[in-house]
């Protein structure tokens, strides 16, 4: 048995079931990745972690207890809130020990244990600082720092970094993922980032409509996804139907076409189409074609600009193309 096991995990509000048949074994020290659209069921999935909300049916365990319907206050679970959710009124030292002295720890202990944490999260020095003087990096490392103060079994990250700009976002992501390898805490993220998923996390789950589509690797979600609306969701930004016996349908990005002149390589295996430049933009390392190929529009990527209506053939190597048999 995994250290967080959710087996059959089904919740809803009213009427409407939002989560069918979620299963997911977390090992300790795990980073999980909750990624999928807006209204898909990740919030409702950590808060029924936290016991924020109820659970219609199904089980969730930590090292084997049974937690499914106990108390927030009985589950040694904390989340860090998109928006830090600090005291305002607070000093750094007081926001982070907080959870301590709820749990009626010796002020010296507590005194202790924050300055470990400050050094944990390069806050060094700003403990007696108001949070509000910070920055949104900073907030989000102490709401971190809190979260970590008691130990939590699994520590909920719901989207920490939205609020953060995007330069400092890309800090902070590298800074809690080597915080968790470092600590070797278990934790589960929701993003609704794929990059910020790949970075962070050990392995995804993928949800689409209140069910886990795919769980694996980054590398695995990248290369291998198992549904089509994976290949979507994981930025693959083309998809053709094959109209023949096949039945198939072939995603692949557009950064693994090769756009060529009047001929390719008499090797080149995979997907070859013959189209018609339309458009081009500058993404600034390379240029995105709009080509028409069979009266659709594929997106293909060049470090070079080619003209519009020039006469072009696209090639998609084998093993970038996700191919799916056409639903009926
Ligand atoms: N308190 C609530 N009452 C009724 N329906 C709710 C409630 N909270 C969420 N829902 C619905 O449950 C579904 C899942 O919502 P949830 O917030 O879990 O999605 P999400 O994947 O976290 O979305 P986002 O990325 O936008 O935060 C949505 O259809 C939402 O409208």
């Amino acid at each position: 048995m995994s250290y967080l096991q959710i087996e059959n995990l089904k919740i809803g509000y009213g009427d409407k079931i939002v989560l069918h048949d979620i299963h997911l074994s977390v090992e300790k020290g795990e980073m999980i990745a909750l990624l999928g659209p807006s209204g898909c069921g990740k919030t409702t999935l950590l808060n029924a972690l936290c016991g924020f909300i109820p659970v219609r049916s199904g089980e969730i365990a930590i090292a084997g207890r049974d937690i499914t319907h106990t108390t927030p206050e009985q589950r040694n679970i904390t989340m860090v809130f998109q928006s830090y959710a600090l005291w305002p009124h607070f000093t750094v030292a007081q926001n982070i020990g907080y959870g301590l002295k709820v749990r009626r720890w010796k002020k010296e202990a507590i005194q202790q244990r924050v300055e470990e944490l400050l050094k944990i999260v390069n806050l060094d020095g700003y403990a007696e600082s108001k949070v509000t003087a910070l920055s949104g990096g900073q907030r989000q490392r102490v709401a971190l720092a809190r979260a970590l103060a008691i130990e939590p079994d699994v520590l909920v990250l719901d989207e920490p970094l939205s609020n953060l700009d995007a330069k400092v976002r890309l800090n902070v992501r590298h800074e809690i993922k080597a915080l968790q390898k470092r600590l070797g805490f278990t934790s589960l993220i929701v993003t609704h980032d794929q990059q910020e998923a790949l970075v962070m996390a050990d392995r995804i789950a993928v949800l689409n409509r209140g069910r886990i589509e795919q769980i694996g690797t980054p590398e695995a979600i990248y290369h291998r996804p198992a549904t089509p609306f994976v290949a979507d969701f994981m930025g693959a930004d083309n998809c053709i139907t094959r109209q023949d016996a096949r039945g198939e349908t072939l995603y692949f990005r557009s950064a693994d076409v090769t756009i060529h002149g009047a001929s390719v390589p008499p090797d080149a295996q995979g997907l070859l189409l013959d189209g018609v430049v339309e458009e081009s933009a500058f993404l600034g390392h390379q240029y995105r074609h709009s080509v028409r190929c069979d009266g659709q529009l594929l997106l293909a990527d060049s470090p070079q600009c080619w003209p519009p209506r020039t006469n072009v053939i696209l090639h998609v190597p084998q093993p970038a193309l996700h191919v799916f048999e056409t639903a009926l």
